[in-house]
């Protein structure tokens, strides 16, 4: 192995109780949520249809003009306690929240720049109130960082002179000002979910993503850090030089999943993917007509199909400027959590179950029971399952308690008979299994 200094300071996955807690958490929710709300992918008339959180860049706006929308940010409707109910209701046991986003502006009164909420006619600390409130409702509260900061002089998107080198070590002591900040006024935050750290000037810096990684943990004993942040000697990012995982978890899988198939090496480590509910949306767009907006089915066939793979999902929500919820929002959080409300033990505490993959949906896998998740319900009315050698099925029973047939077809598969009267969505079949059973079977391969 290639020696490194800055490359991971662990192999395999975290073991200890918050990581755990992280994991089992699985379902989680992205709040993005800053001054790009206010024009909603708007700018002197011009609609833009890239993500609007980057309306700033579309548009080429010199940072103090469009830092100077401050002026206009006063959510009047926004309810801290309102958000976590909704949260609860979907069932997320975890929100992800943009405390600075690129465009620089911090949904908390950090001491070390003046474009922050208390700059602001709303004046009072945004990021405290949804902490709280969440934390009351029993829900993690992780926090989104962007290092990259449009906001700030003396950002670098590379180092090429001894000026350049000045600046950004200005810069990264700014940066870790404000995560020392943000550790020590929010202590019960569980994550920093890092963005913003592509360009080579950071890649140049990959001791300052190390120290960046030990200094919150040193902080918050616990925390979670994703590769994101992470670059080694060499300026690789996510796995080092060595292919070893940096940070405690993947978040490469941003609006993409890995194969159910040929992707099975990320079930090897811990790995969490976000999604948005319009292809390229995470900040509030005022237009969602300008491209496809994904169905509670679609939504939830994603949470299943990572959870299915031993990952994390998190569910983007764009709160408006007025700090109330889009229509499709509220009715997407309450359509997945009514699915969770009733087959949630299929997602909560569960993961890959090391069974192939079959065309009917997914599995997941919790102590000794296996969880079929039915998204595909197929004409013959059996859904086939092939079982790991030595691990035979016992029952099938629907979440209802009502026992479906098995019939074993032939050495390690069988038929799962669908439900009598099917139900109306994607619905779980509890598998009670018996491993390492080594009995003599009836059947003879074929001689080929
Ligand atoms: C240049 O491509 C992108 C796309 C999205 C991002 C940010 N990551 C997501 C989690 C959002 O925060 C988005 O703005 C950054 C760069």
């Amino acid at each position: 192995e290639i020696p490194l200094k800055y490359g991971a300071n662990r192999l395999g996955k975290r073991s200890d109780a918050a990581m755990k807690k992280f994991r089992d958490n699985r379902l989680g929710a992205f709040i993005h949520w800053g001054l790009y709300a206010i024009p909603g992918g708007e700018w002197n008339g011009k609609m833009y249809n890239g993500a609007a959180e980057w309306l700033k860049s579309w548009a080429k706006v010199p940072a103090d003009e469009w830092l100077r929308l401050m002026d206009q940010w006063n959510p009047e409707k926004f309810n801290a306690k309102v958000w976590a109910k909704m949260a609860r209701k979907m069932g997320v046991k975890y929100v992800k929240i943009t405390t600075k986003h690129h465009e620089g502006f911090c949904l908390w009164p950090s001491k070390y720049s003046n474009y922050t909420v208390a700059q602001t006619p709303y004046k009072k600390d945004i990021l405290g109130e949804l902490v709280k409130a969440y934390n009351d409702e029993g829900i993690d509260v992780h926090f989104y960082f962007s290092v990259m900061d449009w906001s700030h002089p003396d950002y670098r998107y590379d180092i090429k002179s001894k000026d350049d080198e000045v600046a950004f070590a200005r810069f990264l002591e700014f940066t870790d000002n404000q995560l020392k900040e943000l550790a020590t006024r929010y202590p019960t935050v569980k994550d920093f979910w890092f963005d913003g750290t592509w360009d080579a000037s950071i890649k140049k810096n990959g001791w300052w993503t190390a120290h960046a990684e030990q200094m919150l943990k040193d902080l918050l004993p616990g925390v979670t850090i994703n590769s994101r942040l992470r670059a080694d000697d060499y300026g690789k990012r996510h796995f080092d030089s060595n292919g070893h995982l940096m940070g405690d978890y993947e978040s490469g899988y941003e609006r993409r999943l890995p194969d159910p198939v040929k992707d099975l090496k990320v079930t090897r480590w811990d790995w969490e993917a976000c999604m948005t509910l319009p292809e390229n949306q995470w900040g509030y767009h005022k237009d969602w007509s300008l491209s496809y907006v994904k169905t509670p089915l679609e939504v939830l066939e994603r949470i299943v199909h990572a959870v299915s793979m031993g990952g994390n999902m998190v569910v983007n929500f764009g709160p408006q400027a007025d700090g109330d919820f889009r229509r499709e929002e509220k009715e997407m959080a309450d359509a997945i959590g009514k699915w969770m409300q009733q087959y949630g033990e299929c997602i909560y505490g569960c993961d890959y179950a090391g069974w192939d993959k079959q065309p009917w949906g997914y599995y997941t896998h919790k102590g000794k029971e296996v969880y079929m998740i039915v998204f595909n319900p197929p004409y013959s009315k059996h859904l086939v399952v092939k079982t790991p050698k030595g691990t035979k099925i016992l029952k099938a029973t629907v979440t209802n308690g009502k026992e479906v047939a098995v019939t074993e077809t032939a050495r390690n598969e069988y038929n799962v008979d669908m439900p009598a009267k099917a139900p109306e969505g994607p619905f779980v079949i509890k598998l009670q299994i018996e491993e390492n059973v080594s009995s003599a079977d009836k059947y003879r391969d074929a001689l080929t």
